[in-house]
């Protein structure tokens, strides 16, 4: 099938029964390999996201002087080069060129560690990276010393090659994206005083992925007093290479999950760890409260359905990335649904709020955007194009709706390769029970 024909989403007659083995959390795989890079000695992780965005973070951090091994299993990161005393000026003439893609976790991530790099780096991406918001955090490292130039507030941009930030303390404004903060909480071990980041601004949203950095720079030996809120000490000091397995990422196991509901069939996935602070971790408890019955077992997680869903009135301030999945679903529903806290969603890889809306709206049925999200009033809905905006959960969330609705077709469902890059793969053997 060519692009221009789309991907036809299949319309299952049964309902699905299948374990559906997931890759690796792109959250965690790009933090593993953001630390690695900072890290003093070597690190392996072990069952590593290989997509877009965490190729373009192995890429990132090959520039500025690492090696990242891929040897067929494991990722093996020898670390980035640590700077020598003050870069003289040849340092600034060839900033390496950083392709950000469309990944706000590369966008983020990556300022902050070519600071502390003493190297200089020119970031770009796709041409919607560079309406993304990043202008507070590079304010932050101009705060902080760093010779930054942008463009307009955004990307792209040029952080030049300079002495290592000293630290001390930074305020600014995270209301936009969780991943300012968790961007300068990574580097920040490796400034002479440390690193205080304090939120000024209405609420963070992703406080799940705030607490996954911290934990992941506890895991490397990093000492970070999180006790106040909205305020991240970070000591300086030492950090320990990774030895890692990384988890699933559970955000996109939810249209596989989603399938079990609308199918009225059954969904195992293996390795749902017990703890975690991923945010899809939330998707047990919407999950149940749309209909599901939802069991997390030591071997995984099964979500079993009876081909009704109910609508819900959830907050998903804390994890929007589920946002379009359960949209998806709730315009499959019998009753309406509101989607709360998930304003920011219009900055994410493309005005979510607004697509899904369109999208659902195209096919017939009701999505009203409101200024904190979605209103959804499930209604029959027909076939169509879907339109996915070179957005993987945009495509991920029309194969969702095509389980249920005969004729929706994909527009680019290969834009899943962000985050999953064998959606189709999966989705079809899923379907077909294997
Ligand atoms: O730090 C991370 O890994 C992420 C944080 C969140 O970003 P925002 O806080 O910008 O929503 C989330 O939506 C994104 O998919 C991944
Ligand atoms: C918002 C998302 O990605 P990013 O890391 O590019 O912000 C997402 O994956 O839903």
């Amino acid at each position: 099938m060519s692009d221009t024909a789309g991907w036809p989403a299949p319309t299952p007659v049964h309902p699905v029964e299948a374990t559906v083995r997931l890759p690796g959390s792109k959250s965690l795989t790009n933090r593993y390999l953001v630390l690695a890079g900072l890290a003093d000695e070597p690190s392996r992780l072990r069952h590593p996201l290989r997509s877009r965005d965490t190729l373009l973070m192995a890429q990132a951090l090959r520039e500025l002087g690492a090696v990242v091994a891929d040897d067929g299993e494991d990722w093996v990161v020898t670390p980035v080069p640590r700077p020598s005393g003050a870069p003289g000026p040849e340092a600034d003439e060839h900033p390496v060129p950083v392709d950000c893609g469309l990944a706000g976790t590369v966008m983020r991530f990556l300022p902050p560690l070519v600071a502390v790099s003493g190297r200089a780096a020119h970031l770009f991406g796709d041409p919607r990276l560079h309406e993304r918001p990043v202008a507070p955090l590079l304010q932050a490292l101009r705060d902080l010393g760093v010779r930054v130039d942008d463009t307009d507030g955004g990307f792209p941009c040029t952080i030049h090659a300079g002495p290592v930030p000293a630290g001390g303390e930074v305020a600014l404004d995270a209301s936009a994206s969780s991943q300012f903060v968790s961007g300068l909480l990574l580097a920040g071990a490796r400034m002479r005083d440390g690193l205080v980041v304090r939120h000024v601004g209405s609420a963070v949203p992703s406080r799940p992925h705030v607490a996954m950095t911290v934990e992941n720079l506890r895991d490397v030996g990093v000492t970070v007093d999180d006790t106040e809120d909205l305020v991240w000490r970070v000591a300086p000091g030492p950090v320990g290479g990774l030895d890692v397995d990384v988890e699933p990422d559970l955000s996109n196991a939810g249209p596989f999950l989603a399938a079990a509901l609308v199918t009225g069939g059954t969904v195992h996935v293996p390795g749902w760890p017990q703890q975690t602070t991923q945010a899809g971790d939330v998707l047990r408890d919407v999950l149940d409260a749309m209909g599901a019955d939802v069991r997390l077992d030591p071997d995984g997680l099964t979500v079993s359905g009876d081909g009704e869903v109910y609508g819900i009135d959830v907050d998903l301030h804390a994890a929007g990335e589920v946002a379009p999945t359960l949209a998806g679903l709730a315009a499959l529903a019998v009753s309406p649904s509101r989607l709360r806290g998930i304003a920011h969603l219009r900055g994410h890889e493309t005005d979510r709020l607004q697509a899904l809306a369109d999208e659902v709206g195209r096919l017939g049925g009701h999505v009203e955007v409101l200024e904190d999200g979605l209103r959804i009033e499930p209604r029959p809905l027909h076939g169509g194009r879907w339109h996915s905006y070179a957005d993987h959960r945009m495509a991920t969330t029309g194969a969702v709706v095509g389980l249920r609705v005969p004729g929706v077709v994909v527009d680019d469902v290969a834009t899943t390769s962000k985050t999953i890059p064998d959606f189709v793969g999966l989705w079809t053997r899923m379907l077909d029970g294997r």
